[in-house]
């Protein structure tokens, strides 16, 4: 079954009299356990169609199915319902709490979930292990390398047990090296846990790792192949 079934999605953004068509008309259906990425020039619309993918913003046209429901006609509000649970986000900036440790950041995206204190720390545990950050629970994210930072946010994504993890960019604002060490730790969750993932990038290095490279051009799939 696809966890993620887009058809024909458009959108547009309005800004004064100008008109930008940033998807003309996408469709593309991933699979459980996909290892996937978006690929495409600057202002293709990879940001756009993550950020419709994830729920966070909302297609002019199309239909869009995640784990076989349609979070085409929500609103926002069941939206919002629906990704807590459901998906997991990593981005550019990382974009972790700076006041709360790591353990907290992590920990942070169960407590909404309201399960007990016992399991949240067992899962929160167990994911800093998975991510390498074991003995390091304790720091703040100023204590923390960027590419350990990102580390604590791929964790906060995954702990949750998302069916789908979405990251923009996930290793634009790290080192090559630091950024293929990412990039293998979420190839690793992906065939541990079978979580499936979509993420763009630029870097060519990162794209090597995809099972699965969609290009986009101008608002559009150029290409898709599997590998
Ligand atoms: N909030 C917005 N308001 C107006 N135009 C926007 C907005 N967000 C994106 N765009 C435009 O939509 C198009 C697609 O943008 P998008 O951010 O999806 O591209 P991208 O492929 O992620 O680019 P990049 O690689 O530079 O991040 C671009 O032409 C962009 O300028």
């Amino acid at each position: 079954m696809a966890i993620a079934e887009a058809k024909g999605i458009k959108k547009e953004y309005h800004t004064g009299e100008t008109v930008v068509k940033a998807l003309k008309g996408v469709s593309i259906a991933i699979e459980a356990g996909e290892f996937v990425s978006i690929a495409g020039p600057s202002g293709s619309g990879k940001t756009t169609i993550l950020n419709i993918l994830g729920t966070l913003d909302s297609a002019d046209e199309g239909e869009l199915k995640i784990d076989g429901v349609d979070v085409s006609t929500m609103d926002k509000r069941q939206r919002a319902l629906f990704r807590r649970e459901k998906i997991g986000f990593v981005f550019q900036t990382f974009n972790l709490i700076p006041v709360l440790t790591a353990y907290e950041n992590i920990a942070f995206s169960l407590d909404l979930l309201n399960l007990p204190d016992k399991e949240i720390k067992e899962r929160t545990m167990k994911i800093l292990k998975d991510v390498g950050l074991e003995g390091m629970e304790n720091r703040k994210p100023s204590q923390l390398s960027g590419g350990q930072q990102q580390r604590v946010a791929v964790a906060r994504a995954l702990v949750k047990n998302p069916i789908l993890v979405l990251a923009d960019e996930p290793t634009a604002n790290l080192d090559s090296a630091t950024g293929e060490a990412i990039i293998d730790l979420m190839q690793n969750l992906n065939q541990k846990y079978g979580t499936t993932f979509i993420f763009s990038t630029h870097d060519p290095m990162v794209m090597e790792h995809a099972s699965r490279l969609i290009m986009l051009h101008d608002g559009l799939v150029q290409s898709d192949t599997r590998r």
